[in-house]
Order: structure tokens, then C-alpha cells, then sequence
């Protein structure tokens, strides 16, 4: 419905656009002040702590990007900031209750709005408008049952092509989201949701949201943005200061325990499950206890400026460090330097002066450090790891001799040559925190990908967390690495302090295209049988295609596609397990395309080389997922695979090695294109074979198509359809291809298919022949092809 499109409208429109953004800049420039009446308590305290809440809007800015209009003819125009001349509020704040109602009101529930608009902006510039009468909507609906409405705004954003960097939502908020990312802050807020249900930007926009409503009790300084490794913080760096939040602390779960280390270790998942285990913490603290020894003798303590030195009883000392042994270890060693010069001052009961002059400082120290030596959690681990004698005294029933022998590392020979681990920086971590109280604590955490936390960076997180009020977001389905899961029960029993626990779950997928969707909800059942699939809302506009290729032709297939693609200006994400790179960095060189590699910790625009593991988060216009089946091999493979597929916001091509076609997603594509090896010579070297009585031409069901690839030995007509056809019939409608139907039926085939057929015949004729000595003619074997 539009309730006023004309050009009348938008000039009406612009008007009161080119107003409000004269009023801003006047207030912006003078900062009187004076905003009078203002809307929400909110916004008057916004006022009150000054313009710095009420961020300049930049050069590119729209003052508003939506009004809505209330039954009783009440209006608002929502934008990123408030703007009020004196007594009128001219725009609202998208952060504020009332605006609230314009994401949340829907044709079932109007919440008394009666019409919506949303402006198409450049900068200041109304482009075009799209209005929404909730009435009219409703009726709409009601015809169309079972249907999830998408608007127009929010389709367009959605089909816009994507750069790198994540944007705001803020004008296509839905209601489902604007509810979640609303929640009280001192919660412990758990969002799961399927790939692109916006789980990363509710918990973005619900930090802007947290920031103004709580702006009094929470600053940005006190607030932390946890991601999963560094191009993905990278990737999402850009949405809060957009949304006008600048000092928000934005890092990667690895960064933010890293302090200043160098990470250069690599190690198995067997020994990263096992450092980043919650039995650790016991390991850490039990490992400095033994730390801390009783004197087997007495302590002799020099006297400043003086050989003579006071010599103390062991008893004395030992009881001191048995109290003070539940100290923080740095605390408690402080106590007991002291309580030691405490005793050699009664020892020296009638010498004048501070006992704390009269001892040699440095003496006190070094009998200190034989029973309570000073460490920095560094030390501490690589000694704890340098040592099985320490890692069994600490271990007790923890560890096992393999554990044991899984974790000594003997010492580098410098404490900066050590190779450490990402599993060893939770490790540290403990161990700084068994040392000294931390003094970093923060008001509220948002972590994202919260699914993959260990034990470790669990604790890691919590001890950051003032008193539990975090924003947690994931997907079980995407679970992956050494602490996979199957549910949020042990992060959340983990993670828990005083805040009570809420839990969400987001249920319309946003990125993905039905067609797309449609593959990856394949390995659902496998990947997280208990996750249900996200509800889809668009369609995408090409089909998803499976190129089968010659294991040697992969790279350059891959190479191809990736550079077709970004020759259209889409931004291309390559997704291949990593004994590919090799050979697709090489193929990307001979075609002299620009890509960049993401694990050197950020995405180029153009073509992106990723593993599956750290696709997690990311989007593109066009996903190229390499070698299926390699991937599904993996651990968690099935996981690993769904992340890949779900990455596209449009496009997904997938190129496997013939033969290497996981059934379980191959059935699901409808485009399949095989592409010649043209080598045929290679089938020389085949023993040749008597052709396979049960493969008897065309009278039998024919259920295959073609096949790409010699080898050895030679494929059966059971191969070849195993390869082809994934061992079902392919695809189920057009499968089952006779003689008869051959003479009778004539198939008006499509360009694609066409040339599919034009590929794909002459090979095939040639392998049956090559094969299996079957003379068929092209024309038949053409006629076979259509009908598949
Ligand atoms: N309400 C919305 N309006 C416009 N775009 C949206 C909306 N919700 C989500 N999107 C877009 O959908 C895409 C997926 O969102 P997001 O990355 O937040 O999903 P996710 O659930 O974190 O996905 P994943 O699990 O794959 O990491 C993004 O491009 C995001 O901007």
C-alpha cells in the first residue's frame, strides 16, 4: 500500500528532513543546550550528560530513516539520534521505548501504530519512500497463511551486495530481534539461532541500545565486544561507531587473553581439549600451592648495614604460610614478607625504630622466595609444563600419565622463545588469577560465537564480568572445534553469577536463500538433530550449482568460478579445506586474480581464501565451497560443511572431485555440472574389461549420467553411478530414461541444460565406449542426458 508516493510527498518530506538536519547543526555547533521537553527519560538524561551522546550525524547521514504514524494521528520520524527544536522533538532516537513501537507493531499486534514509512536516503536525500498500512497488511496476510512477510526495506537490504564489513540493521530491525536485543542488562542473555537469523547484529545493536538506555551506570569504556578470532572483529568493527558508540572495547577472544605474547604453537585438539578443560583450574591452583614450601630450617634475616642477621623458627614461619595459603599466591607472599619483618621486630624488642628499616629488604626477600617465590603466571606455566614432577603433584586426579606426557613441553631456553598456544593463554589467564585479583572488570560483555568457548575462556570470561550481565550468541549447529556441543547447559552453568539467565532463540533466517538453505538443511539432522532449522524469508536469484571436476582440474575450477564471480563485482568467499590452498593459491596466481588469504586477519573486497572453521560469522555476495567431501571428513565435519554452505547471501557454487560427492547434499542440488576431462589418452593405460552384462544398454532403467574420471582400477557401471548419482536416482523426476520414452518424447530443454547436455555427451559417449565397447550413437546418448 502507499499512502503517498507522489512527488508532492517526498518534497513534503524532504522538507521536514532538510529542517531537522538545519536544527541538528545548529545545536551541534552551538551546544545550548535547550531541548526543552524532550521525549523519554531517557533522552533527557542523554541531554544532561551532554552531546556526546548526541553524535554528530556525518556528511552521509539521513536525519531519520523511518516514521511512523500512531492511530491517533500522532507522528514520529525515528533516527539515530534524537533532534528537538525547544519545545518539539523532530526526530526520536531508534534506541528509545517509543520508537520501539515502530519495529515491534505488526499487522496482527498494531500496538495502536496506524502507518509506517520507511526513506530510501543518500545522505540527506529522500531517494523514494515505502509505506506500510498495517490495516491493509493484515488482510494481505490473512491470504496468504503460513507465509513470513518480508517488506520491501528489509528485502533490499538484505539482497544488497556485501563489502567485508559488517553494517547496522537499524532501519530493518524486526520484531523478534528488537524484543531480544531489548532485554534488562543485568541478564545473562543466551541468543541461539541458525546461520544469518542476526544473531551478531542483535547483540551489536543491543550494545547501542544497552548504552543509551543505562547511559548513566554504563559507559563505553565499560563495555566489551568479544569475537571469535580477528578477522571476524575485523569484519564487525564498523558497526557500533556507525550507530554513534565509539569507545566500545571491540577484540577476539584469543586478543583479549593474549596481553603480550606471541602465539607460534600449534597442537593437537586432543591437547587443547585437555588445557582448556575445567579439571585445568584445579591443576593451575594445586601446581602453585606446591609452589610454596615450609622452612626446613631457620630463617636467617640480615640486618640493614650489619653481618649480624635475627634468626627465626621454622614453626613460627611455617604457621604463618599454612594461614595464609588461601591468599591470591602474590597477596599471600606480600603478607608474609611482612609478617616476617613483623617477627624479627619482636625479636628486636628494644631496638629503637621501624623494623621495616632495620631489615636488610633484600634478605627478607630471598628467604621469602626460597619457600614462596615470586612468579608471573608465564613462568609459573612454563615451569609447571617444563616439569612431569610438578604436573603429577599438580595433576592428582586430574591427570593421567598420557595427560601428563601430552602436556610437558620442556623449557625454551628464553621465556619470549616458549611456544605457546592459543589453549595455553586460558591457562595463563588462571593462573594471573590465581596470582593477583584481576582489576579489569566490565559492566557487560557481548561474546559472539559463544558456542566454541572452553572451560577455560568460560572462567576467562566470567572473572571479567561484574556481576554476570553478558549477552551471549550462537548457533549449536555450528558448534565446532575441540569443544563442540551439543547444547548452551555447560557455557551458561559456567559462565552464571548473580544476573538471572534468559534465553532466545532467533528463528527466521535472513542471509541465506531458500535454494541455498535448502542443501545445508541436509546435514542438519546430522550436524545438530536437535536444532530446528531456521524459518527462511527470500529466495535467491540463481540456483546453487555443483560443478563435479578431474581431481586435477579443482583448483582451476575453483579459480575460474571465483574469478567469474568477482569479474560481476560480487564479493567472493572461497571456502576450502586447507590441503587445497596449496594448489588454489597457485591457480589464483596463473590467472592473476587479487585475493587475499583471511588468516592473515582481515578480508580483502575482492576474492577471499577461508577455511570452513573461520568462514563462522562471515558473509559474502558468492560463497565457492571446495572439495565437499574433504570437509565433511573433518571432525565435525557435517558442522563444518552446514557453516560453509550457509555463508552466501546469493550465490553458492560447490566444486567437487568426481567421485567425491557427499550424498548426503548431493541429491539436493538441482543445477549439477560436470566438466570434462579431456584427456582421454590417460584411458589407455586401463586394462579394458568385458562390458558388464547388468549395464546392457539403453533397454535397462538408466539412472546415471556421466563420469569425469579414470581410475584405477577400472570403474564398474556401478561406479560410475555411484559417482554420478550419489547412489540414488538423480534428480528423483527426470531419473528414469527408457528406450521407449527415448522414441516418443521430445524435451524442450533451456539454454543452461543445453549446453550442460553439449558438455557433457560427447564425454559420456566416449567413456561407454572407451568402457564398456557399448557403440550408442550421440544422438542417443544426447537423448539420455535430457531426460536426466
Ligand atoms: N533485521 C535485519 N535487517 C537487515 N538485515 C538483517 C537483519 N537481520 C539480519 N540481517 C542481515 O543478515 C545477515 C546475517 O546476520 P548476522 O551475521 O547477524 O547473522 P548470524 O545469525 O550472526 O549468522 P551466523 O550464525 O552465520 O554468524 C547480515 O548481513 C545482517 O546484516
Amino acid at each position: 500500500m502507499a499512502v503517498g508516493k507522489n512527488v508532492e510527498d517526498i518534497q513534503l518530506e524532504q522538507d521536514y528532513f532538510d529542517n531537522a538536519m538545519d536544527v541538528h547543526r545548529a545545536k551541534i555547533e552551538h551546544r545550548d543546550g535547550s531541548y526543552g521537553s524532550v521525549a523519554t527519560a531517557a533522552d533527557r538524561r542523554a541531554l544532561k550528560t551532554g552531546y556526546d551522546k548526541l553524535t554528530p550525524l556525518g556528511e552521509d547521514s539521513a536525519v531519520a530513516f523511518a516514521r511512523m504514524t500512531l492511530e491517533d494521528g500522532r507522528t514520529h520520524y525515528i533516527g539515530n539520534t534524537l533532534i528537538s527544536d525547544n519545545q518539539e522533538i523532530l526526530v526520536i532516537n531508534w534506541r528509545t521505548r517509543v520508537a520501539s513501537r515502530y519495529y515491534e507493531s505488526s499487522p496482527e499486534d498494531p500496538m495502536s501504530v496506524s502507518w509506517k514509512r520507511a526513506f530510501d536516503t543518500r545522505g540527506n536525500r529522500i531517494e523514494s519512500l515505502q509505506d506500510t498500512l498495517l490495516a491493509e497488511l493484515r488482510e494481505k496476510i490473512e491470504k496468504l497463511p503460513g507465509k513470513v512477510h518480508v517488506d520491501d526495506a528489509l528485502l533490499n537490504s538484505l539482497s544488497s551486495s556485501r563489502d567485508g564489513t559488517m553494517r547496522d540493521i537499524v532501519r530493518t530491525i524486526q520484531a523478534a530481534q528488537n524484543k531480544i536485543l531489548r532485554t534488562d542488562k543485568d541478564t545473562l542473555l543466551v541468543v541461539q539461532g541458525g546461520p544469518g537469523t542476526g544473531k551478531t547484529a542483535v547483540a551489536l545493536h543491543r550494545a547501542s541500545w544497552l548504552l543509551y538506555q543505562y547511559q548513566d551506570s554504563l559507559r563505553p569504556e565499560e563495555l566489551m565486544v568479544v569475537g571469535p578470532n580477528p578477522a571476524f572483529t575485523k569484519y564487525i568493527k564498523d558497526v557500533l561507531p556507525g550507530l554513534g558508540d565509539q569507545h566500545v572495547v571491540q577484540t577476539s577472544i584469543q586478543q583479549m587473553l593474549q596481553r603480550d605474547l606471541k602465539v607460534r604453537g600449534i597442537e593437537t585438539d586432543y591437547v587443547a581439549r585437555l588445557k582448556g578443560s575445567a579439571e585445568m583450574a584445579d591443576v593451575i591452583a594445586e601446581g602453585l600451592n606446591d609452589r610454596i614450601k615450609r622452612p626446613t630450617g631457620p630463617l636467617r634475616i640480615r640486618r640493614r648495614n650489619s653481618a649480624s642477621t635475627i634468626n627465626l623458627l621454622p614453626e613460627t614461619v611455617t604457621e604463618d604460610i599454612e594461614s595464609l595459603r588461601g591468599e591470591y599466591y602474590g597477596i599471600g607472599r606480600e603478607k608474609l614478607k611482612e609478617r616476617i619483618i613483623e617477627h624479627c621486630a619482636a625479636e628486636l624488642a628494644g631496638v629503637r625504630g621501624d623494623a621495616a628499616l632495620i631489615v636488610d629488604p633484600r634478605s627478607v626477600d630471598s628467604e621469602v622466595n626460597k619457600l614462596w617465590p615470586q612468579l608471573s603466571a608465564t613462568q609459573y606455566v612454563r615451569e609447571l609444563f617444563g616439569s612431569k614432577i610438578r604436573l603429577t603433584s599438580a595433576g592428582g586426579k586430574h591427570l593421567d600419565a598420557s595427560s601428563i606426557e601430552a602436556l610437558y613441553r620442556p623449557v625454551a631456553e628464553r621465556i619470549s622463545d616458549e611456544p605457546w598456544t592459543v589453549a595455553d593463554l586460558g591457562l595463563i589467564d588462571e593462573a594471573a588469577s590465581n596470582i593477583n585479583p584481576r582489576q579489569d572488570e566490565w559492566e557487560h560483555i557481548v561474546v559472539d560465537e559463544a558456542q566454541d568457548l572452553s572451560p577455560m575462556q568460560i572462567f576467562a570470561l566470567r572473572r571479567r564480568s561484574k556481576n554476570g550481565s553478558m549477552t551471549l550468541v550462537g548457533d549449536i549447529a555450528q558448534s565446532t572445534g575441540p569443544f563442540a556441543r551439543n547444547s548452551w547447559s555447560d557455557i551458561i552453568d559456567g559462565i552464571r553469577m548473580n544476573a538471572p539467565v534468559h534465553e532466545a532463540t532467533l528463528e527466521h533466517g535472513y542471509r541465506v536463500p531458500r535454494e541455498v538453505y535448502a542443501i545445508a538443511q541436509e546435514l542438519l539432522p546430522q550436524a545438530a538433530p536437535d536444532i530446528k532449522a531456521p524459518t527462511i524469508v527470500r529466495e535467491a536469484q540463481a540456483e546453487p550449482e555443483l560443478f563435479v571436476v578431474a581431481h586435477t582440474q579443482v583448483a582451476n575450477e575453483v579459480a575460474q568460478v571465483a574469478s567469474h564471480h568477482s569479474a560481476k563485482g560480487r564479493f567472493v568467499g572461497v571456502i576450502a579445506p586447507a590441503e587445497q590452498w596449496d594448489a588454489i593459491t597457485a591457480a589464483f596466481d596463473g590467472l592473476e586474480l587479487q585475493w587475499t588469504d583471511s588468516s592473515t586477519g582481515g578480508l580483502g573486497r575482492s576474492i577471499n581464501l577461508v577455511t570452513p572453521e573461520s568462514s563462522k560469522g562471515l558473509e559474502f555476495d558468492a560463497v565457492v565451497v571446495v572439495a565437499p567431501q574433504t570437509i565433511l571428513e573433518q571432525d565435525n565435519g557435517a558442522r563444518l560443511l552446514y557453516i560453509a554452505l550457509t555463508r552466501t547471501t546469493s550465490r553458492l557454487d560447490v566444486i567437487a572431485p568426481s567421485g567425491e560427492i557427499p550424498a548426503i547434499i548431493g541429491d539436493a542440488f538441482k543445477h549439477v555440472t560436470v566438466i570434462d576431462e579431456p584427456e582421454l589418452e590417460e584411458y589407455e593405460d586401463v586394462e579394458e574389461t568385458e562390458p558388464d552384462p547388468g549395464f546392457g544398454g539403453l533397454d535397462d532403467e538408466l539412472t546415471i549420467t556421466a563420469s569425469s574420471r579414470a581410475s584405477t582400477p577400472s570403474p564398474t557401471p556401478a561406479d560410475i553411478q555411484a559417482q554420478m548419482n550419489f547412489g540414488k536416482p538423480f534428480p528423483r523426476s527426470r531419473s528414469q530414461a527408457t528406450n521407449e520414452s527415448l522414441e516418443t518424447e521430445s524435451i524442450e530443454l533451456n539454454k543452461w541444460e543445453e549446453d550442460l547436455v553439449e558438455r557433457n555427451a560427447g564425454y559420456l559417449l566416449e567413456t561407454l565406449q572407451g568402457f564398456y565397447q557399448l557403440r550408442l550413437q550421440r544422438r542417443i546418448v544426447e537423448e539420455v542426458l535430457k531426460r536426466l
